[in-house]
């Protein structure tokens, strides 16, 4: 792999590869030939710094990384996740070909079928108000208690599906700070509130906290048996959820094999089925689905999430690009590139190979981002002419939801296509130069002006054009990246779908916490924490 690499990195010099303004230049078909299509999804690669010898070396690259071998180990249920001994399977929840998958030899889709359906009929009662709250009143807030995947991936999805959102109001509690559920209990109303508890191992104190805060204040304000009318939850941990006294027909299972950060597919999923119904929901795992056929069958170059996932490595490791900006022009993808933060950088953030030795890479890079076009009006200036090149990814629907706000659309596309062209063109000295005289300035002032209005142009950024965001279209768009992080960690050679790496601070936490209640001294710890715990506990006294 590594002399595949250094093969690579002499490829792009010699080609002169990162001369994409050159490229263009000298092939009128270069979008053509870097572009690719499934159905209405349109991915625009041209833009990057590939040719077809680069491509030919990624190509080598994911051959002897086994990336395909891998791929369908993963669709088979092997245990890949091989630190915790576990299947990797979100693929199975979306399968809706209902071909059987076996995990330990056991067929999966009869229990993801079954908890369906029995998702289907809760989210429909509370739709319909047939369930209702204790005091016999409709249901109009759902209120989840998450955190990480049991919270980032619902919070996403509601934002990004609110054209079709006519079920109950939805809100969303996951931090521990005491201010995120007081603020949202304050918005509503106790008879017509439904928590829905939502944690994978349901131990994670966040959760476990706020929901015994929710539960207390429903306890308090309606009575102890009130409780049941107001509560559901969903975790694969059904033994923990009985003991917190869930009633078991409000409880919505999912297995060992969905890592959170791939469990919107799941029962976790509940609060998006119930704002958008069952039908909708139905039509988010079709898009997921569409996509797994693609990644499982597609030939490499026209693999979308192969190429994104080639394209993300030969960024990081041939150019040695540090980070990813996520820039949908898409205002209700505004929580994508913080979904993207966790599916990305909890899955691919390792140091430590399948083999358990030292990565010989440079892992996952960082993934941040905000839509266009606030992006533009805050960190786009380091995008253009900062001293880091960030490969950017840019995502557009070719329409809005809003027809009758036609106008606004085409200025966002202009805005989305502008800048990408702008990172590529760029603007030469020379350029810069003439620009400033042809409007009078003397010489003089132009030769110092000049210099910061040049644009180095070059800077690699791809695409993403889909019809409409709608159900279908977000549940491509999540798989696509879903596959591309999993192409990525094959090609690191790592396990993707452990996060050993946020155990440390929780372990700690919990050793802090009676020094915070003054119970314990900070003697035992650094002199900083020390420092710290005295300032604080000085400071609220
Ligand atoms: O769903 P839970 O078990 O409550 O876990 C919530 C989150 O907590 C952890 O810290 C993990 O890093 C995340 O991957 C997970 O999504």
């Amino acid at each position: 792999m590594k002399a595949l690499v250094e093969n690579l990195k002499a490829t792009a010099r010699e080609t002169n590869a990162t001369d994409i303004r050159a490229a263009f230049a000298a092939d009128r078909n270069r979008f053509s030939r870097f572009s690719t299509t499934l159905g209405d999804l349109l991915f625009d690669y041209s833009k990057c710094a590939v040719n077809d010898r680069i491509l030919d070396g990624l190509e080598a690259l994911a051959e002897a990384a086994k990336v395909e071998e891998k791929r369908n180990a993963m669709f088979r249920g092997d245990i890949i996740n091989i630190t915790e001994g576990r299947a990797v399977l979100h693929t199975a929840l979306r399968n809706r070909s209902n071909r059987q998958i076996l995990v330990e030899g056991k067929d999966v889709m009869p229990d993801v079928n079954a908890v369906l359906d029995a998702m289907g009929a809760f989210a429909d009662g509370i739709r319909s108000g047939a369930l209702k709250g204790a005091t016999g009143k409709k249901i109009t807030d759902v209120i989840n208690i998450g955190i990480g995947g049991s919270d980032l991936g619902p919070v996403m999805a509601t934002l990004a599906l609110a054209p079709f959102h006519d079920g109950p109001r939805l809100h969303f509690v996951s931090n521990i700070d005491g201010a995120h559920i007081a603020d949202t209990l304050r918005l509503i109303d106790p008879e017509t509130a439904l928590f829905v508890v939502a944690s994978k191992t349901f131990t994670t104190i966040e959760t476990m906290t706020n929901a015994a805060t929710a539960r207390a204040f429903i306890a308090g304000k309606l009575g102890e048996a009130a409780v049941g009318h107001h509560f559901a939850a969903v975790s694969t941990a059904l033994d923990k959820v009985a003991a917190f006294g869930i009633d078991q027909k409000r409880v919505f299972g999912f297995w060992d094999w969905v890592g959170g950060r791939y469990s919107i597919w799941s029962a976790i999923g509940l609060p998006l089925m119930i704002a958008i119904g069952t039908e909708n929901f139905g039509r988010f795992l079709d898009g997921g689905h569409a996509i797994d056929e693609h990644f499982r069958d597609a030939p490499l170059r026209q693999n979308i999430p192969m190429l994104l996932g080639l394209i993300g490595f030969y960024h990081r490791n041939v150019l040695g690009y540090p980070s990813r900006a996520i820039l949908p022009y898409d205002q209700r993808l505004a929580r994508f590139p913080a979904y993207l933060q966790q599916l990305d950088m909890e899955s691919n953030g390792k140091g430590v190979t399948m083999d358990s030795t030292p990565v010989e890479f440079s892992t996952g890079p960082v993934v941040w981002g905000e839509p266009g076009t606030n992006g533009q009006h805050a960190f786009y200036q380091l995008i253009h002419q900062g001293t880091d090149v960030i490969p950017a990814e840019f995502m557009i629907a070719a329409k809005g939801h809003e027809k009758d706000l036609r106008h606004q659309h085409q200025l966002l596309m202009a805005n989305c296509l502008a800048q990408s062209e702008a990172l590529m063109k760029g603007r030469t000295l020379a350029e810069a130069k003439a620009q400033l005289t042809s409007k009078g300035m003397d010489d003089a002032k132009a030769d110092k002006i000049a210099p910061h209005r040049v644009f180095t142009g070059n800077r690699p950024s791809l695409t993403i054009v889909y019809d409409q965001l709608d159900p279908f279209a977000l549940g491509r768009l999540i798989a696509l990246y879903e596959h591309r992080v999993f192409v990525e960690g094959a090609l690191f050679n790592i396990n993707s779908f452990d996060q050993w790496g946020v155990e440390l601070g929780k372990e700690l936490a919990t050793g802090l916490l009676p020094v915070v209640e003054g119970k314990e001294s900070a003697e035992d710890h650094d002199s900083s924490t020390a420092g710290l715990v005295a300032a604080l506990l000085k400071a609220a006294r």
